[in-house]
């Protein structure tokens, strides 16, 4: 906090002031106001860990099929985790994005709600879906297993308010060689509170989004002949545009190095999208924003087997509930629809 702050404190007694004593006064009313943030991150940790209905959870190791998403080699924060048939992300006390996430969890789960004091605080944002809604699109997201709290995290973890996790499905967890590709859906990528330089920063970093409604975040593709996983990260996704998109869904679609594309993978994903896209026209509860489509299929089927297939949503960050207009009509989230009706179109056509 600026010392020019003050004035806007609640105390309502110290005026902004530019004496040395005044300016220690400035700095010790905000190293308190840092103390008690602490304390009140470590209240909610702690109601937190009451209120973990899934528990306490040790030994998580590094997910080690996470294709886009928050990477600290990448200098972007702490990444997921697995164990057993479940993945564990990150919830960071403090961050409204993860608690938004949650939230949505909790309301297309049906638990109660809210089941946290960090949820609780933003229930309001997020009014309790269509029941009609809610039931078909728990079929298209990874089952949610509540909040835990990992007991070996780093004592720094611990203060800074960070061993909690969302525990939910891993998508991956029964495909022998797993190919995933993690694709961002939507015309806008950020939420409807972001501020001009978050949206200008987004605008920014792939204007094809506008045009295509999607973009290629992050894919690990099985090459069955070398039996090595091809990982492209970021930056190939960053580099496909409306003419090299197609060819980029080819070489998700290769496990030959490219010589061939799995035709029956396609046409499943395809079914699948689809699906998703009837659900998509109906529902009037949400528009989601920067939130991706997590394909999965199995780069070693065996001969004769139909090869396994999962397309499922994930990443709920920015996920806004549909307000009724004027005249009480509810829209549609038209971004998705338009992201998903180019993929299904692009994917037909290779
Ligand atoms: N339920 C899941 N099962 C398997 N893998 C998953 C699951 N959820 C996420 N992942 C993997 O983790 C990656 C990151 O997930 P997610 O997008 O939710 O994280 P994030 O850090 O919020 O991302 P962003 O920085 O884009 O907001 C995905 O690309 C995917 O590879
Ligand atoms: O995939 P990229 O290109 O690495 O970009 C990040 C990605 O779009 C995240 O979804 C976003 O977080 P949000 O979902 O919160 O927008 C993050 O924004 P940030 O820079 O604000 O963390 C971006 O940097």
């Amino acid at each position: 906090m600026q010392v020019g702050d003050l004035r806007s404190s609640s105390t309502g007694t110290l005026q902004p002031s530019h004496t040395h004593h005044q300016q220690h006064l400035g700095e010790s009313l905000e190293h308190q106001q840092e103390q008690q943030q602490q304390h009140r991150q470590q209240q909610q940790l702690s109601e937190l860990a009451a209120t973990a209905r899934a528990g306490h959870v040790d030994h998580l190791v590094r997910c080690d099929h996470q294709v886009g998403g928050h990477k600290p080699e990448e200098g972007k924060g702490k990444p997921l985790f697995q164990q057993g048939a479940f993945v564990f992300k990150p919830l960071p006390v403090g961050d409204p994005r993860s608690f938004h996430e949650l939230l949505f969890y909790e309301r297309i789960f049906d638990l109660k709600t809210p089941s946290t004091p960090g949820t609780a605080a933003i229930a309001h944002e997020m009014p309790l879906p269509r029941s009609e809604d809610v039931q078909e699109l728990r079929l298209l997201v990874p089952k949610f297993a509540g909040v835990v709290l990992a007991d070996d995290d780093s004592v720094e973890d611990l203060t800074k308010g960070n061993n909690s996790y969302l525990k939910m499905e891993d998508t991956s967890a029964s495909f022998r060689k797993p190919c995933i590709a993690d694709i961002k859906m939507g015309i806008q990528t950020w939420g409807e509170n972001a501020s001009e330089s978050k949206i200008a920063k987004e605008r920014e970093k792939y204007p094809p989004q506008q045009t295509l409604g999607f973009r290629v975040v992050g894919m690990k593709v099985y090459n069955a002949t070398t039996d090595v996983f091809q990982p492209y990260g970021r930056k190939f996704g960053l580099g496909l545009d409306e003419s090299t998109v197609a060819q980029g869904c080819r070489t998700y679609l290769s496990t030959d190095g490219g010589a061939s594309i799995q035709r029956e993978v396609l046409q499943l994903i395809l079914v699948k999208l689809r699906a998703i896209l009837s659900w998509f026209e109906r529902q009037r509860s949400f528009r989601f924003y920067g939130s991706s489509l997590l394909l999965t299929y199995e780069g070693a089927a065996q001969a004769g087997a139909p090869p396994a297939v999962d397309v499922r949503m994930i990443d709920f960050a920015h996920v806004f509930p549909i307000v009724a207009s004027d005249n009480g009509s509810l829209g549609r989230d038209d971004g998705y629809i338009h992201g998903l009706t180019t993929l299904i179109r692009v994917l037909e056509q290779l």
